[in-house]
């Protein structure tokens, strides 16, 4: 007999993004909720994560969407495989299990309308876009459900999301195409800055390893800097003396704007990516 208290999440597709999401989830929202993850390819992660919870019941892996129970009656999908994958996996999964559930998908680009398509009945869907941060308790996520979803459905979305970093809504679905290019892919282009400042060091005289633990703790000290000064400029203008090796250096990044120009074709690339994805 299933316990009325214990929220049923079914999780398709624990890659990157999806096992980021998990890792977050079972740490935060234990004993209040139980996930079923499935994936064909992820056996022995779910299996590692099992080993460390005092009740693994909690978490059960299945290789298809077509080895769900029927009486499974979830009430959380969260979809997170390819957008490719998405149709066959719905259609995979059998009717019952996803009677009253509130399906959220975190891929990029593909719509509401697309996913209701693939669904057994009209079931309230939500797009959140989260990052890689959730395992870390850091992701940044934004969502949009239509008019139709259930209010318990957006508690369902909120619960979720903000157990794993902030949560916030969305006014139209078309903002999640810049959400994804911001936030989404956002620390892929941090990532991409700190490998870049690492070549440069070593470039400019220091070892691999000096160079490489320089530049993480500094990436590391500016975010952390940020979160107790959401003023980005403010925070520039602190470290660069006038006429000193900030204001040289920045006056390299800022010749021609080639870094705001830089910045906004990165992220246009990535919108227009993500509105290409639409059609899956
Ligand atoms: N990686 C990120 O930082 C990130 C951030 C936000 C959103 N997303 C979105 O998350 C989704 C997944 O991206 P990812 O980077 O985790 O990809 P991934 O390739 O790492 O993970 C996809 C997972 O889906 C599984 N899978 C394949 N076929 C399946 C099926 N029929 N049923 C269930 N699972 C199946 C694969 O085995 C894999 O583990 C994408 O739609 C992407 O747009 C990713
Ligand atoms: N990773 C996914 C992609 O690259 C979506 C945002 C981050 O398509």
């Amino acid at each position: 007999m299933r316990d009325p208290r214990v929220t049923r999440v079914v999780l398709i597709g624990a890659g990157r993004m999806g096992h980021a999401m998990l890792v977050g989830w079972l740490r935060e929202l234990r004993p209040s909720h139980e996930f079923h993850v499935v994936d064909p390819g992820v056996c022995d992660a779910v299996a590692a994560l099992r080993k460390r919870l005092a009740n693994p019941g909690s978490l059960v892996h299945y290789a298809s969407a077509q080895d769900l129970p029927d009486d499974l009656a979830a009430d959380v999908i969260v979809l997170a495989t390819k957008p490719r994958i998405i149709a066959a996996a719905l259609q995979a999964m059998p009717k019952p299990t996803a009677l009253n559930a509130v399906v959220i998908s975190v891929a990029a680009g593909v719509g509401i309308a697309d996913i209701q398509q693939h669904l057994h009945g009209n079931l309230s869907t939500v797009r959140v876009m989260p990052n890689i941060g959730a395992s870390v308790g850091y992701s940044v996520s934004a969502g949009f459900a239509d008019a139709s979803t259930k209010p318990d459905g957006r508690v369902h979305v909120e619960l979720l999301f903000q157990a794993i970093g902030t949560f916030s809504w969305l006014e139209s679905e078309d903002q999640l195409h810049a959400v994804t290019a911001l936030s989404g892919s956002g620390p892929a282009y941090v990532f991409a800055m700190c490998e870049a400042m690492i070549m440069a060091g070593i470039e400019q005289g220091l070892d691999d390893t000096t160079a490489r633990s320089l530049a993480i703790a500094t990436v590391s000290a500016a975010g952390r800097l940020l979160e107790n000064c959401p003023d980005p400029g403010l925070l520039r203008e602190t470290v660069t003396s006038p006429n000193g090796t900030t204001a040289a250096g920045l006056a390299v990044l800022g010749k021609e704007n080639v870094l705001e120009r830089l910045v906004w074709q990165t992220l246009d690339a990535a919108r227009q990516r993500s509105i290409s994805l639409s059609n899956f």
